[in-house]
């Protein structure tokens, strides 16, 4: 499980928070607590037995299972409520679905036990205990050889998701954790703690998911009153994810160190600037599949069908055979033998909705990035201060956003404001250098090599604007996520620039200490005549 730090948008536990235990031999609703299994960022999962092993009605269900405690202590009113809201989703969801590819959710109770305060009003969630999850999988696997299997546990994965669409639910949190094997090796999707039921043509969930495997879309939605709009489409985009990770042993289809990053990436791919790039690895029978799921239009993945891309990939006891890797990768190839009953058996299970037509990116590959500054305003004047060697990096952070109102002039005003345009600049005392003034640990999260000379330095202007871009971008993204309006998001992400996204968020605006920094960037933009533009 990804540390907390990493998915920022996924409340959790405060920092601090000490390690919540359930101590074992507690009893849960007739199971009495083992060792713990894992931990999430709700709470945690221990393994458990029923207690005694006869007990129970006829049919009572598995002796070995396993206990999810959602630990409410200490979370503000807000996050309480979200967590009740994800763990009475997911008992609705278990009482109403029942598939060999869907884990079972057994029991629901609330802890109470005067000997362990800490505990009481704990929900506790009873399921069906599998060996182990796709995450703890690809944790062993070594990319970028396949993870054994790797064919057979995607057409189980697509058979469970088959299920869910067309009994009328979204997943809404595909992902490797929530992928289990059981100790038959069976795989059955786990965590329906954001699964919701359609409604019309699309659901709600509380904005979470996690980042790596949210279609771009997520990112521009608005939260309304019910959460956010969730589609089978979206479930498409992280299969396609999911399968690109498992059949290149745990390799993301979009580059990057971090989450961020390769949701960046992700996005700059679905607004057409950049084409898609799957890891030579990936074996040539299961690109058209992994193409499809990700197609950037929701609409064009709406009409996959899954079940004839997963017959063509999987094909009757065929051979898979892996490519040549590109200069300086090793060469290799696999071979994955699929039992013709499966074939048939997963074939007949899978029959999305649409036509058989797999989709295309909307980005062919090689097209040139579209011009944004041919549609929108925010090009850097030609008259103006900005420096002609930063004025190609900074287009190309700002083109790389999708958010319109990261424009040029912004990012322009913004280093203006940081250092006067100053490569050499450094503020040792509060530890900032470079034209953007970037704090190093900081710049290590959002770092990229834009001039490709295997380095990524914040001392080179090309790497830290873009990576002033990327973190830019991602302030407007959670600003607007938080209903704030296009006209004060140039204040909001220079105020989010120069303390953090969660300081803005906590004073419900530009806090008092930055006003002074955010009127001088707001007089530059004015200056490059860029208010406007940014609708301020
Ligand atoms: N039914 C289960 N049987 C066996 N192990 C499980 C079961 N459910 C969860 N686990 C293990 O416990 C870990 C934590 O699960 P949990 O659902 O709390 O969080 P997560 O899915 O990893 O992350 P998130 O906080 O995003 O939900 C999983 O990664 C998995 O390894």
């Amino acid at each position: 499980m990804a540390p907390r730090a990493a998915r920022p948008h996924r409340a959790g536990p405060p920092d601090g928070e000490p390690r919540f235990e359930v101590p074992p031999g507690h009893r849960v609703a007739g199971y009495r607590v083992g060792e713990r299994i894992g931990a999430g960022a709700w709470g945690a999962v221990y393994a458990a037995r029923r207690d005694p092993p006869g007990s129970g009605p006829p049919g009572a269900g598995p002796v070995e299972v396993a206990v999810k405690v959602l630990h409410p202590g200490r979370l503000s009113p807000g996050q309480r409520d979200t967590m009740l809201q994800l763990a009475r989703r997911e008992l609705r969801f278990s009482r109403r679905a029942d598939h060999p590819h869907l884990i079972r959710t057994l029991a629901v109770a609330t802890l109470d036990d005067p000997a362990h305060p800490g505990l009481a009003g704990a929900l506790a969630l009873v399921m069906e205990r599998a060996a182990r999850s796709l995450q703890d999988v690809l944790a062993d696997a070594r990319a970028p050889r396949p993870v054994p299997d790797a064919g057979r546990i995607l057409a189980e994965v697509a058979a469970g998701l088959r299920h869910m669409h067309t009994a009328g639910w979204v997943h809404g949190d595909l992902k490797p954790a929530n992928v289990l094997l059981m100790p038959d090796g069976t795989a059955k999707l786990a965590d329906f703690g954001l699964t919701a039921e359609l409604d019309g043509t699309h659901a709600y969930a509380p904005p979470l998911g996690s980042p790596d495997h949210v279609p771009p879309e997520w990112w521009s939605q608005r939260t309304g009153t019910h959460g956010v709009a969730l589609r089978p489409s979206a479930d498409l985009w992280a299969f396609g994810v999911l399968a690109h990770q498992l059949l290149t042993g745990g390799l993301h289809p979009f580059l990057g160190a971090t989450a961020r990053a390769r949701s960046l990436a992700a996005l700059a791919y679905a607004r057409g600037s950049a084409p898609l790039r799957l890891d030579a690895a990936l074996p040539e029978r299961w690109r058209p599949l992994v193409t499809a799921c990700l197609a950037a239009d929701r609409r064009q993945r709406a009409e996959v069908d899954l079940a004839a891309l997963l017959a063509d990939a999987l094909g009757a006891g065929a051979a898979t055979t892996v490519p040549a890797r590109t200069a300086g990768r090793r060469r290799r190839g696999r071979r994955a033998a699929v039992g013709a009953a499966l074939l048939a058996g997963t074939a007949a299970l899978l029959t999305l909705t649409g036509a058989p037509e797999p989709a295309a990116p909307t980005a062919p590959v090689g097209a040139p990035p579209p011009v944004r500054d041919a549609v929108r305003p925010g090009a850097i004047p030609r008259d103006a201060d900005v420096p002609a060697a930063l004025r190609g990096p900074i287009d190309d952070a700002a083109r790389r956003c999708p958010e319109t109102e990261v424009t040029p002039v912004l990012l322009a005003a913004m280093i203006k404001a940081e250092s006067g345009f100053d490569p050499a600049a450094a503020r040792p005392a509060t530890g900032e250098y470079g034209v953007a003034m970037w704090t190093p640990s900081v710049f290590n999260a959002w770092a990229q090599d834009a001039d490709h000379d295997g380095v990524k330095s914040y001392l080179d202007p090309d790497d830290a604007i873009a990576a002033m871009g990327g973190y830019v971008c991602w302030l407007a993204q959670r600003f607007k996520q938080r209903g704030y309006s296009a006209a004060e998001l140039p204040a909001l992400v220079t105020a989010g620039y120069r303390t953090s996204d969660k300081t803005v968020a906590d004073a419900g605006g530009v806090p008092d200490r930055v006003k002074p920094h955010v009127t001088m960037v707001l007089g530059y933009l004015a200056e490059y005549g860029g208010s406007t533009a940014a609708g301020s």
